[in-house]
């Protein structure tokens, strides 16, 4: 069942990325004050947005609240490339918070690459068995101007795929992707909707069709069709949040 829907709409693109950092921080920092003895799940989300959270959260370093050696990284999708290649979506996230936060390996649980040996229906084999039963604490969601979340996209076999995932395939390949790389690897819907909380972070005029469809239960959108278990939590800028019915926002 989908928990209760949350909207924080801020001026601008950078106001979004300060508040997803600072929301972060606070939620994880809540949840390990409440279970200390166990690792907060999160699922990073690539895009623009995110990675300006992720800068974001690197600078406030040491300051942080959150004991970052107790949180899990795992990754909602991945372009199937190079593991040193610029196009992938954790590298961003990687350079921003390795060196800044105490975290390692145990710590972090990036898709896959191409390395050749692996082909891509091995690696979101692979990617599924280690994500097991995980469910996210929090999952990061990018939304494209076509709706897409993780490399789930609208019109695509992707979309019927991830909503009839089963249990054994948590993770799909992908590939055909509308956006290019064409190759990738991706969480379905079963896991994002067994999320306790999926946070959507959006920015941007060329989003506004999209939240609007999804907001508004637009089933034919991926974005429309994620939701976490206790909480959805959109964090918008003005621009991105234009076709939210005004009577959700109150
Ligand atoms: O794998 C990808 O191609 C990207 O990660 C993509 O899915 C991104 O998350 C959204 O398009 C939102 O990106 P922006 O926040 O940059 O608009």
């Amino acid at each position: 069942m989908p928990g209760r829907t949350e909207y924080l709409v801020h001026p601008d693109a950078d106001a979004v990325a300060e508040a997803i950092a600072e929301q972060l921080s606070i939620r994880i920092a809540q949840l390990q004050a409440e279970q200390p003895d166990r690792l907060v799940q999160i699922a990073l989300t690539g895009g623009r947005i995110a990675t300006k959270a992720y800068q974001r959260l690197a600078a406030d370093g040491p300051s942080s609240p959150v004991d970052w050696t107790k949180v899990a990284l795992w990754w909602g999708d991945e372009r199937f490339v190079a593991a040193d290649s610029d196009d992938r979506n954790d590298q961003a996230a990687l350079a921003a918070l390795v060196p800044a936060l105490p975290l390692t390996d145990t710590n972090l649980n990036p898709m896959p690459a191409d390395d050749g040996q692996i082909s891509l229906d091995e690696a979101a084999l692979a990617y599924g068995a280690e994500l097991g039963n995980t469910a996210f604490d929090i999952c990061l969601l990018g939304v494209g101007p076509d709706g897409h979340v993780a490399s789930v996209f609208p019109d695509h076999p992707s979309f019927e795929v991830s909503l009839q995932a089963e249990a054994d395939t948590p993770v799909i390949p992908v590939r055909d992707a509308p956006k290019p790389p064409p190759l990738r690897i991706s969480i379905t819907h079963r896991v994002i909707n067994r999320s306790a909380e999926v946070w959507f972070t959006v920015s941007g005029s060329d989003k506004a069709d999209a939240v609007g469809w999804a907001v508004t239960g637009n089933k034919q959108v991926p974005a429309g069709a994620a939701h976490g278990t206790e909480r959805t939590l959109w964090l918008l800028d003005e621009a991105a949040a234009a076709r939210i019915p005004v009577d959700l926002l109150n």
